[in-house]
């Protein structure tokens, strides 16, 4: 359904989005997952064909996004951000303005019952709550029923009924047969609504398969994690049986490591600790997780 082919964009200094392909097949939900200036809201600006892209190539349903704007403009669907919404028309008359943007549209109530706002038609945009905000904001994207929805970051700033409230439509849209790019950064909401995920970092694509396929790449992998004292090398614990990464994380004070000998790698450690003389705190082991997958790929922890 879409073709994105070595799109990349640069500003002054910063290059934004660095030599990007991607694939998104008709009626899945396609994940974008980063942490903050990763890149996904360029990459998907490009994309909607809000931002011409420095170098490559974007098709949406056979059209070529840059040249044939106005015809792509028929099959995707765009939310907008919440802070867009007109604060002083009621939810009825913020759909109908939408809809005479278009010849034809869906009836307002369909979208009024469908997105749960029924019981807030009249009511003014500003006193809606953020996820009845959200959620008017996606209304107003299909309005035109387009095949292919974008949505940025959908659930930021939600409390989590909210967001499972927005990932309940989401899942709707889905099997009423659309397909949905979204970008985010959290992780379980990529593990829960994405068929297939896109890790980028730092302008690139580092890594793309099913939330299931990121994390059989360390299937057989533990993570053990512990407290040490201020100052104390970490690189010492690189030698220990089955260890394949260490890493520091919160700030230098905890110290993290990928294991696939969990039981040797803790018997080392502790036997490590009483002939080193240095204390260890908090020891937690687990499995490994879509956020493991990110740290291990980018050393960095994708903070929610
Ligand atoms: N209009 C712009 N002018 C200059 N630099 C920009 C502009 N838009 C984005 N950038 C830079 O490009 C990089 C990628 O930003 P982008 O917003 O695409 O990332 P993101 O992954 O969507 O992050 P976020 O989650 O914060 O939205 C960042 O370094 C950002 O500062």
């Amino acid at each position: 359904m879409i073709r994105v082919r070595h799109i990349s964009k640069r500003y002054r200094d910063t290059v934004a989005v660095d030599d990007v392909s991607l694939d998104v097949r008709e009626g899945e939900v396609f994940g974008l997952l980063g942490p903050n200036g990763a890149g996904k809201t360029t990459t998907m600006e490009m994309v909607e064909g809000l931002r011409p892209p420095d170098t490559g190539e974007i098709v949406i349903d056979g059209l070529d996004v840059v040249r044939e704007r106005q015809r792509v403009k028929k099959v995707i669907g765009i939310q907008l951000q919440a802070t867009a919404l007109f604060e002083r028309l009621t939810v009825r008359e913020m759909l109908r303005l939408y809809a005479s943007f278009y010849g034809e549209t869906q009836p307002t109530q369909d979208i009024l019952s469908r997105f749960h706002l029924e019981e807030k038609a009249e009511d003014w945009v500003k006193h809606l709550s953020g996820g009845q905000k959200q959620r008017l904001a996606i209304g107003l994207a299909v309005i035109h029923d387009p095949k292919v929805l974008f949505l940025d970051e959908p659930t930021t700033g939600l409390d989590p009924q909210a967001r499972r409230g927005l990932w309940d439509i989401i899942h709707t849209l889905q099997q009423s047969g659309k397909t949905i790019v979204l970008s985010t950064h959290y992780m379980e909401e990529a593990e829960a609504l994405c068929d297939r995920i896109a890790i980028m970092d730092a302008g690139k694509v580092i890594a793309l398969d099913t939330p299931s396929g990121l994390i059989r790449r360390l299937d057989s992998d533990s993570v053990v994690e512990f407290v040490v004292p201020d100052g104390l090398d970490v690189s010492r614990f690189q030698s220990l049986a089955g260890v394949k990464r260490v890493k520091k994380v919160d700030d230098g004070k905890g110290v993290q490591l990928l294991t696939d000998a969990l039981q040797q790698t803790l018997k080392e450690l502790i036997d490590l600790s009483e002939h080193g003389t240095f204390k260890i705190n908090g020891l937690r082991t687990r499995t490994a997780t879509l956020e493991d997958v990110f740290l291990h790929l980018t050393g960095k922890r994708l903070k929610d």
